[in-house]
C-alpha cells in the first residue's frame, strides 16, 4: 500500500450519474487482487475523509486502472468533474479482494452483482476467464438507464440482467432468478451489491463457498479507527469484530453476520 499521485487518462459517463475513470501511476504494480479498492483523496480543501472506490480493471502493461463510480453526495461530484490530465491523491490498493485460487480451469464460478456493485466484479471476471473458469454474471440495476458493462462481462460468459422495473432484461430483482440458471453448478460465488442483495445470496448459496463484498462508511480505510466495523459469525465480544477496511472488503458468507 501506497499513497501517491495517480493521472487522469479519461473520464466518461456510461450510463445515468455512473462514471468511468481512468487513471495512470505507478500505484498500479501493486494492484492484483480483484476488487481491493482505492482511498482517494476529494481535490479541494472541503471534505476531509476520502472516499473508498474500487478497482474495477487493472491494465498493468499500461501502468492504468479503471474505477466505475456513481455520483452520491458531494465527493464523488467532485471527482466526476476531473478531465484528463488532472491529478488524484490516491492510497491503496486497500483491503483483500476476492480470492480465486482455489478455482481451477473448467469450474464454474458466479458472479452476482446489484447496481454499483457491478465494476469490483470486472477484474474478477477477467481474472478467471484468464484461468479457464467458466463465468455466469447476474446483474440487477434499477432501470435501462442505469445497465452499464452488459457487452465487456458478456466476453467472459454469459451475462443475465433484471430490472426493477422490467424496462430491460428481467422484471424485478435480479436474486428472483437464480433458480433459472439452466444447470448452471457453482463452484464458487462471488457477490457485491447491497444488503438485501447479499442476504439473498448468502441464504440461496453455500456459505463456505460464497465471497460478498461489504461497503461500510469509511474513515481512515487502514484499519486504525474503527468506523467501519462488521459483525463476525460467533464473536465472543462486541469488540471481536471484523474492519471491512482491513480483513474485508471481501468475506465468506460463512464468517460474517449481515
Ligand atoms: C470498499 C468500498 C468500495 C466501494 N466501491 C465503490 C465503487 O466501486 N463504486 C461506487 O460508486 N461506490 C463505491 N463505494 C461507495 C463510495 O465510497 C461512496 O458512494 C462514496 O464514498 C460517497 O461519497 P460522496 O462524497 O459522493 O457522498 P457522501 O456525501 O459522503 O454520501 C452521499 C450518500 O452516499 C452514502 N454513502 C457514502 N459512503 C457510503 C458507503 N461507503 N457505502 C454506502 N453508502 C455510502 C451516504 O450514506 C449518503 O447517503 C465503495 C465503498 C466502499 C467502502
Ligand atoms: S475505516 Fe478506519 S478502521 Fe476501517
Amino acid at each position: 500500500m501506497s499513497q501517491a499521485m495517480m493521472t487522469v487518462v479519461s473520464q466518461t459517463e456510461i450510463a445515468k450519474d455512473i462514471f468511468e475513470l481512468r487513471l495512470k501511476g505507478a500505484l498500479v504494480n501493486e494492484m492484483g487482487a480483484p476488487d481491493q479498492f482505492l482511498h482517494i483523496r476529494v481535490p479541494g480543501d472541503e471534505l476531509l475523509l476520502r472516499r473508498p472506490i474500487s478497482i474495477a480493471a487493472i491494465d498493468a502493461d499500461k501502468e492504468e486502472c479503471v474505477i466505475i463510480y456513481r455520483t452520491e453526495g458531494k465527493g464523488t461530484t467532485i471527482i466526476s468533474q476531473l478531465t484528463a490530465g488532472d491529478e488524484l491523491d490516491i492510497l491503496g490498493p486497500l483491503g483483500n479482494g476476492y480470492p480465486i485460487d482455489m478455482l481451477a480451469a473448467g469450474q464454474n464460478a458466479l458472479l452476482i452483482g446489484g447496481g454499483i456493485g457491478v465494476p469490483p466484479l470486472y477484474e474478477l471476471a477477467k481474472q478467471l476467464h484468464a484461468k479457464g473458469v467458466n463465468i455466469v454474471s447476474c446483474f440487477g440495476f434499477k432501470n435501462k438507464d442505469e445497465v452499464f458493462y452488459e457487452e465487456e462481462f458478456a466476453a467472459f460468459g454469459k451475462v443475465n440482467i433484471a430490472t426493477d422495473d422490467g424496462s430491460y432484461g428481467k422484471h424485478g430483482f435480479v436474486t428472483q432468478y437464480f433458480d433459472e440458471l439452466d444447470g448452471f453448478v457453482p463452484d464458487a460465488v462471488f457477490a457485491c451489491g447491497p444488503k438485501g442483495l447479499l442476504v439473498a445470496v448468502s441464504k440461496t448459496f453455500d456459505p463456505s463457498l460464497t465471497y460478498l463484498s461489504l461497503e461500510e462508511r469509511m474513515a481512515c480505510g487502514i484499519g486504525a479507527c474503527y468506523g467501519c466495523v462488521c459483525d463476525k459469525k460467533n464473536s465472543t465480544s462486541a469488540y471481536d469484530n471484523y474492519r471491512v477496511c482491513v480483513e474485508g472488503p471481501v468475506f465468506r458468507a460463512e464468517e460474517i453476520v449481515l
